[in-house]
């Protein structure tokens, strides 16, 4: 056996990590995003600054769908779980040796994927503004410049998802649909897909997210009609890995995996089972940019598709997500990376390029986009805090 064990992991040369700062930023959404397990009217960021001794900043970013409603960690939890648990293994280490740092956190904190992932965000955004990298380069080196981006019809109305396509589409922001459904009836949201897809036609790509909230018969039936209505691909229709396995290819549409791919093993176990056509790749979901990277040669290994997912973070938690898929050799179905776009408020000092149907990967050093920080501040839960500076 090699494994480390944690007193052999030496990160006390270099620039050091002095302190963590976290905050919880509350932005409004653009309308009411219905999901299956929840009705979002806003989105809680959960921000994290590692302030190093060289004074460079790294910035890090976790989000949740719902607060509990997806898994077990809330933007509540995550931030108690950085100031009390990450932060005193962090301080006083080396910031510039993520990859050790992180499995040093890893060997003392189980589970907090969420967490860990804004954590190792931070300390890849704090080497990548001290090398002058961007963090794709950081990891080796990105593939693509620009990600092809959907974007997620969830009003609840099937005149008012089709006129949100149709302002996409004339905008040139998207051209692919990934329709929440899963709260209705199969047959009336059967009904709700199949009348987008009419009005579209071959100028929209229609995709469903059932959210796990299908028995496999629901599914039986919901994945033979949704493939005669011309959707191309459904997510995650039920919860159970072997229904999983017991639905694909049994249709002609795709089957993507989601709440079932939680990391490496997950991918593991769903590549070995034949359970999934797709993988919806999420750095949170994955427990960080490294493991993501893991998930996405697993899939690879086994001959299954890939696909840039969001946890609907706000503009740090997906430009990270686009620096690490820009990385992917394979990403046959694009990404849904419009999380800023759901959100009311910029918190960025320049917008991200969201044009052409795609979003372009920010070139600058670490994740090569910079805080409006009297925004930041202003939006901060309980009271506007000082902000001093997250650049270096
Ligand atoms: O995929 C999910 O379940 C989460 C998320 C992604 C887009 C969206 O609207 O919700
Ligand atoms: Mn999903």
């Amino acid at each position: 056996m090699n494994a480390i064990h944690p007193s052999q992991i030496d990160t006390r040369i270099g620039p050091r990590i002095e302190r963590v700062e976290t905050r919880l930023i509350d932005l409004p959404t653009i309308r009411p995003h219905k999901l299956s397990m929840a009705t979002m009217n806003g989105q809680t960021l959960m921000l994290v600054m590692v302030h190093c001794s060289d004074g460079v900043v790294g910035i890090g970013e976790a989000t949740t769908i719902g607060g509990l409603a997806y898994g077990g960690e809330s933007p509540e939890s995550m931030k108690l779980a950085v100031d009390r648990y990450f932060s005193r293994l962090m301080i006083g280490q080396d910031s510039s040796r993520v990859r050790p740092l992180m499995t040093r956190i890893g060997r003392m904190i189980k589970d907090n994927r969420f967490a860990k992932s804004a954590v190792e965000t931070a300390l890849l955004d704090a080497q990548g503004k001290r090398l002058g990298l961007s963090v794709s380069e950081l990891l080796g080196g990105r593939l693509r410049e620009r990600l092809p981006v959907a974007w997620t019809l969830a009003s609840g109305d099937t005149g008012r998802d089709i006129d949100e396509a149709e302002q996409m589409l004339a905008l040139r922001r998207h051209s692919t649909f990934k329709v929440k459904i899963g709260l209705k009836s199969v047959r009336d949201d059967v009904a709700h897909v199949a009348s987008i897809k009419r009005a579209l036609g071959d100028r929209g790509a229609v995709r469903v997210d059932v959210n796990m909230a299908w028995s496999e018969t629901d599914a039986r039936f919901g994945m033979a009609a949704l493939a005669d209505a011309g959707c191309d691909l459904v997510e995650q229709p039920v919860s159970s890995v072997a229904a999983l396995g017991r639905l694909i290819r049994r249709f002609p549409i795709a089957l993507m995996a989601d709440e079932s791919l939680q990391g490496p093993e997950t991918a593991f176990d769903l590549a070995s089972r034949g359970s999934a056509d797709v993988f919806a790749v999420k750095l949170e979901q994955s427990g960080g940019p490294f493991n993501a990277q893991r998930v996405a040669t697993i899939a690879d290994a086994a001959g299954i598709d890939l696909y840039g997912g969001t946890m609907l973070e706000g503009a740090i938690g997906t430009i990270i997500s686009a620096q690490v898929f820009s990385t992917f050799p394979n990403l046959q179905w694009g990404t849904e990376l419009f999380g800023p776009l759901l959100l009311t408020e910029e918190i960025l000092e320049t917008p991200l390029d969201y044009s052409d149907f795609t979003l372009a990967v920010p070139t600058g050093p670490g994740l090569g986009i910079s805080l409006d920080l009297e925004r930041v501040a202003y939006f901060t839960r309980d009271g506007s805090h000082q902000i001093t500076s997250t650049d270096g």
